[in-house]
């Protein structure tokens, strides 16, 4: 059953066709001479030239050379069957058993199954060449992860694919927290390996994007305090193998948070481009975010939640419903640059068109650039307003119990982020824009809420800033609990700055600056293709980070 259960799923992750006996499966096919192995070959030169260069002179060559081995083909047929038929004529004696053994033959030639890969552009993957698959893998595990349970997955699950596999692992158990981060950072001997796989939650993610973003750069020589930096991508892959209470950025990659499906993604060495957003703040480097970049509400529910750990997990609920009672809105100034190439809108519904990849993230630099020369650039534009929430999402922030995230048709690798605008409207209005996370309706219908696909953002709070996080800290717990307003529709109550979580992180500052890089890293995923049917309730998981216990369903708007 267990093995039943790794060919369905791989078979799930890599395809397979069923192709015929002239793909190579049968060495007896008698009119595969060196004359049509010639001719075949050269039409898939010519072919392959033909899409690199894409001029008429390598187009007109492919034609010639697909119009000769076509001949080719049709001739060794014609001759192999005329001695075939030859052969019958003289003996009649043998014929009967020669014609069924060649029936046979065909037969079982067209039943040969072959497995196949897809590439990252959706395209069939035939040479070996062309399917890097990891052969020495670092792996990190956080034995404190979620339940505890990191080490006993690797080992049980993840571990015996790899040694069936023949990859080998070097594997780092950590002893506190960024150590994996700092081992990235500096001493680990990045060039043994294929690929770094992370065995926990998101938190532990982003250890590893820290470390080997960080590093990469350090390598490259590249300065990331500078905003404007062009960021070196990652040349390692990186593997998630879901082992923590939240697993978003595993989920919203490869559909699943099953450690068995990723561990076959990482083994089929499947690549899933990803964007990365660098958070500045005056000119000095903050964070790196992969998924969501959260102001106001959702930096409030993390704040609370983070001062109430001693709640343990139920303090999202708690933490979730006192933010959504406070009702507090915040005044502040968005610039954004927006999004290059408008073929993908915020509010498109997403399309794989049967692809196995996205079309927009499979899409090459030079394509966009083209495209954007020829629609041009459009410049910054400034909203000045006053918002319950600023969202970024740089994926979909897809989970369990938000099926289609905060913003269902983010893209992974455009380039782009979905910068999402609550502004300041009636309680009910905003409880019936959190219940839009659960269902299908669409997430930006409503008046009070827009959403804008960008390269690059800032926000400066209307007030000047705080110095420090604990500022931040003792300026809330100062202000306390904002009074709910029972008969009003609105509250006119504001706190002077929200705070920023970032990918579950509380920012320092609520000042940033934000850029997407594009592509910056490489994971062993190939993005989500099937919808994910579960609902459960509002908050939870639904950021990173912000998880809330079943107890609180609410129904649908
Ligand atoms: N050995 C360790 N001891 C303590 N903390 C660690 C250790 N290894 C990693 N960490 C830290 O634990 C944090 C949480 O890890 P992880 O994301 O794997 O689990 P999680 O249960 O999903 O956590 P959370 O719900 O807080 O995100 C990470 O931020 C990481 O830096």
């Amino acid at each position: 059953m267990f093995r039943a259960a790794i060919v369905e799923a791989a078979a799930r992750s890599c395809g397979s066709k069923v192709a015929g006996a002239s793909r190579g499966g049968n060495p007896r096919t008698r009119w595969w001479t060196p004359e049509v192995k010639g001719a075949v070959k050269l039409k898939k030169e010519t072919y392959r030239s033909w899409l690199a260069c894409g001029t008429p002179e390598a187009a007109d060559s492919y034609r010639q050379a697909k119009q000769s081995a076509a001949r080719v083909v049709t001739e060794a047929k014609t001759r192999v069957w005329e001695e075939f038929g030859e052969a019958m004529e003289q003996d009649f004696q043998s014929a009967p058993k020669k014609f069924w053994q060649t029936v046979r033959r065909l037969r079982r030639g067209k039943r040969n199954p072959v497995h196949t890969v897809f590439g990252v552009g959706g395209e069939l993957l035939t040479s070996t060449e062309s399917i890097v698959r990891p052969r020495s893998l670092l792996v990190y595990i956080n034995p404190y992860g979620g339940k505890r349970q990191g080490r006993r997955v690797y080992e049980q699950k993840v571990a015996p694919l790899f040694h069936r596999a023949h990859i080998s692992a070097d594997v780092i158990v950590t002893e506190r927290a960024n150590h994996a981060r700092d081992h990235l950072k500096t001493e680990a001997e990045l060039d043994k390996y294929d690929g770094v796989v992370c065995v926990g939650g998101d938190g532990m993610f982003s250890e590893i994007l820290h470390g080997l973003v960080t590093r990469t750069q350090a390598d490259s020589g590249v300065d990331q305090d500078q905003p404007d930096a062009e960021l070196v991508p990652c040349s390692l892959h990186i593997g998630i193998i879901p082992a923590g209470s939240t697993d978003c950025i595993c989920f919203a990659t490869v559909g699943t948070n099953d450690p068995v499906t990723s561990a076959l993604h990482i083994i089929v060495g499947d690549s899933q481009p990803m964007d990365v957003c660098s958070v500045h703040h005056n000119n000095s480097f903050l964070r790196y975010s992969v998924s969501l970049l959260g102001y106001g509400f959702y930096g409030d529910v993390l704040s609370d939640s983070e001062r109430n750990r001693w709640q343990g997990p139920a303090r999202y609920d708690l933490s979730g419903v006192k933010t959504f009672l406070s009702h507090n809105y915040y005044e502040g100034t968005v610039s954004f640059l927006p999004a290059e190439s408008n073929k993908g809108d915020p509010r498109d519904e997403l399309k794989l068109n049967g692809k196995p990849v996205c079309l927009v993230c499979s899409q090459q630099g030079s394509v966009l650039k083209e495209y954007n020369f020829r629609h041009g650039s459009r410049g910054w534009k400034v909203i000045h307003g006053k918002f319950l929430a600023i969202n970024a999402a740089n994926m979909s922030c897809a989970c369990p119990r938000s099926p289609k995230g905060l913003s269902p048709s983010a893209h992974l690798a455009d380039g782009n982020t979905d910068l999402i605008l609550v502004r300041k409207c009636s309680r009910l209005d905003f409880f019936r824009h959190l219940l839009r996370h659960t269902n299908k309706d669409d997430q930006f219908d409503h008046s009070f809420v827009e959403v804008h696909r960008v390269r690059r953002f800032r926000f400066q709070p209307r007030h000047h800033e705080l110095a420090s996080l604990e500022d931040l800290s003792e300026g809330l717990k100062k202000s306390g609990f904002s009074p709910i307003c029972v008969t009003q529709t609105t509250c006119n109550y504001s706190t002077t700055h929200s705070s920023w979580t970032c990918d579950g992180e509380i920012l320092p500052h609520a000042d940033i600056q934000v850029s997407v890089h594009r592509q910056l890293i490489r994971l062993f995923a190939r993005g989500i293709e099937e919808e994910q049917q579960q609902q459960r309730s509002v908050f939870e998981d639904l950021g990173p980070h912000l998880a809330l216990e079943p107890s609180l369903h609410w129904t649908v708007d």
